[in-house]
Order: C-alpha cells, then sequence, then structure tokens
C-alpha cells in the first residue's frame, strides 16, 4: 500500500505534466514551454517532490513497481556496460558496415569512446547515475535537486566547438562529444511531440557516432496497447539517424536504446523500408490524446484522481 506522502508526491508530479500540456494546446508549446521555465516556483516543488519519490520511497520500498522504477537506472547502466565495457557495439558496428557494403555506401566514420564513459543525464533532477564510477557524467536539468546538477533547459542549449559551463549552469555543449545520452522519464515532462523530436535531434547533434540514446518512459499497459505509438517512435528517431538496437517492455515501462549510426543514412533505410501506413514522424505520449477532452478538467490533484485521467506514471510507483 502506497503511503499518503508517496500519493501527494506522485499526484503533484502528474499535475504538472497534465497542465503544462493543456497550457501548451492552449497558448502554443513554445510560449507555454517559455513561461514554464519561469515559474520558479513550480520548479523547485517539483524537484524537491521527484528527488523524495525516487530516493525515499523507489529506494528504500520493494514491491515490484518500486523496485522496477528504480531498476530504470540500473537497466542503463548494464546495457552500457554490455555495450561499451564488453564491446558489444562492435556487433553493431560490424551489422552497419555490412548493410552498407551491400548498398554501395560510404561509411567514413569509425566509434571511439572515452574512458571513463561520458554521460550526459538530461533532466536528471538528482544524479541518480553520480554513484557509479565507470561513467563521467554531465547532469543537467531546468531545475537541480542538488549541486552536483547543472541549471540547463536542453532544449534551448547551444551546440558548439566546446561546453560552456559558469556558475553551476550549462548554455553550450560540444557537437558530437557525449558517449551515451540519456533521456530517464524525460520525455513525458515535454509537453508536444514537436519539442520531443526537438530534443531528440539535439541528442543525435551530441551523440559520437556509434554512441547511444537510452530511452525510458512509463507504461504499465501490456506491450501491445501503445505498440503503435512505439513504433512511431522508431521510425521518427530513424528518420533522424538512430537505430534502436534495443527495446524492453517492463511491466510499467518502456525501455530502448537507439544508436547513432554511422552513416545516417543507414538508419534512414530502416524507416524507408519498415514504414507503415499509419507511422509518422511524430513523438507521441498517449496522455496526448486526451488533451482535448480534458479541456475543463482542473488541474487540482484531487480531479486527476476523481476521473482517472490516463496520466503518465500512473501506475507507476507514483502512488
Ligand atoms: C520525471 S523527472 C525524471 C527525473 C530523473 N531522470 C529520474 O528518472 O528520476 C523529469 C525531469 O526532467 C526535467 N526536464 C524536463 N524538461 C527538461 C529540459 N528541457 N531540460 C532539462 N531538464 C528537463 C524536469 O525538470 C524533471 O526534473
Amino acid at each position: 500500500m502506497a503511503s499518503e506522502e508517496h500519493k501527494e508526491l506522485s499526484d503533484y508530479i502528474k499535475s504538472v505534466h497534465l497542465s503544462l500540456r493543456k497550457s501548451s494546446s492552449k497558448l502554443g508549446a513554445d510560449t507555454a514551454w517559455q513561461e514554464h521555465c519561469c515559474n520558479v516556483d513550480t520548479l523547485s516543488k517539483y524537484a524537491e517532490c521527484m528527488q523524495k519519490l525516487a530516493t525515499t520511497h523507489w529506494e528504500t520500498n520493494c514491491n515490484s513497481a518500486t523496485s522496477e522504477a528504480t531498476s530504470r537506472i540500473k537497466w542503463a547502466v548494464e546495457f552500457c556496460h554490455d555495450y561499451f565495457n564488453n564491446h558489444l557495439y562492435k556487433k553493431y558496428r560490424d551489422k552497419e558496415l555490412g548493410i552498407s557494403q551491400s548498398i554501395g555506401l560510404q561509411v567514413d566514420r569509425e566509434e571511439s569512446f572515452s574512458e571513463p564513459i561520458k554521460l550526459l543525464d538530461v533532466g536528471s533532477c538528482y544524479n541518480p547515475f553520480k554513484v557509479y564510477n565507470m561513467f563521467d557524467v554531465i547532469a543537467i536539468d531546468l531545475c537541480p535537486a542538488n549541486s552536483s546538477v547543472l541549471q540547463c533547459d536542453f532544449l534551448n542549449v547551444e551546440i558548439g566547438n566546446c561546453h560552456t559551463i559558469k556558475d553551476l549552469t550549462a548554455t553550450q555543449f560540444q557537437h558530437e562529444s557525449f558517449d551515451v545520452i540519456t533521456f530517464c522519464f524525460l520525455l513525458e515532462y515535454i509537453p508536444t511531440s514537436q519539442l520531443r523530436i526537438a530534443a531528440c535531434e539535439k541528442a543525435y547533434k551530441l551523440v559520437k557516432p556509434g554512441g547511444i540514446l537510452i530511452i525510458n518512459t512509463p507504461d504499465s499497459k501490456h506491450v501491445g496497447a501503445n505498440s503503435k505509438i512505439m513504433k512511431c517512435w522508431r521510425y521518427t528517431l530513424a528518420e533522424i539517424g538512430f537505430n534502436r538496437i534495443k527495446y524492453e517492455k517492463a511491466k510499467f515501462m518502456h525501455c530502448m536504446v537507439f544508436r547513432k549510426s554511422l552513416n545516417k543514412e543507414i538508419a534512414q533505410r530502416w524507416a524507408l523500408l519498415y514504414k507503415e501506413p499509419y507511422m509518422e514522424y511524430a513523438i507521441h505520449i498517449p496522455q496526448d490524446s486526451n488533451i482535448l477532452d480534458d479541456e475543463e478538467l482542473d488541474t487540482t490533484t484531487q480531479h486527476i484522481d476523481e476521473d482517472s485521467v490516463l496520466d503518465d506514471f500512473q501506475e507507476l510507483p507514483f502512488h
């Protein structure tokens, strides 16, 4: 049974996501996002709630939902260990070289990874990857929960020849400088498909060739329920230049790894070959379709509970 506090924290988080999606549909995503980023009180309360939820409730409780939420980080760590330290990347490189040879495509780049592995954790909140020595972590968030996280809006960060970091704030990152970028429970915070795509395109520019983008996103439904949405994600990321190399539907979330192909056309070829009529260039989440229906809905936490809004994190250990 979830504690009262657990429920209050998760309700607050859900209400912030919902109200941001609603204001985006009213004001347009760019204006809504700008206003949201200025709302210091909301951002700080969110950071406090999220950190407490993850570090107090998820890491100390041990029912299946909480241990799975904790495992979002372990899942990413284990995959990185296999991919970089156990050289799993070579398998995917060889596969890409085989494809490029068979279609006469030039591949003139190869992987060159760092040790420790350079990891950019976007929407980090409290820096859960900090404890793993195999990483050299840069953790960023709109509103850091502690001083090991830099303040940065990933959607508006510049890309250039070097990192620009001053007074715990990052304003620019170096092009193709990260081995791995993580979006742990990030994309459902971002209110529209267009902005989610912008985040993935930015990750593409920042990750090294052959490097990876790890995405996990909550969903408690069975694997088939939102499979068309997840196939659209795969299609869209392939168009951007990422090949999906790992997918797992855990009970409460989807866990995915996308590799930046050595030649963008290899990933795009997948999109061309496997496109189904329903696939569009979009990164939707199931909750996007509720915005209009919920137009009249008050964003108080009570309403969210009473009306059983299909919200992100509904079944995750946010309650
Ligand atoms: C649900 S929390 C996830 C926190 C952490 N990654 C985890 O798995 O526990 C989402 C976080 O993403 C951050 N965030 C959302 N959009 C962002 C952006 N454009 N740039 C940086 N951080 C962002 C929020 O401030 C929030 O802390």
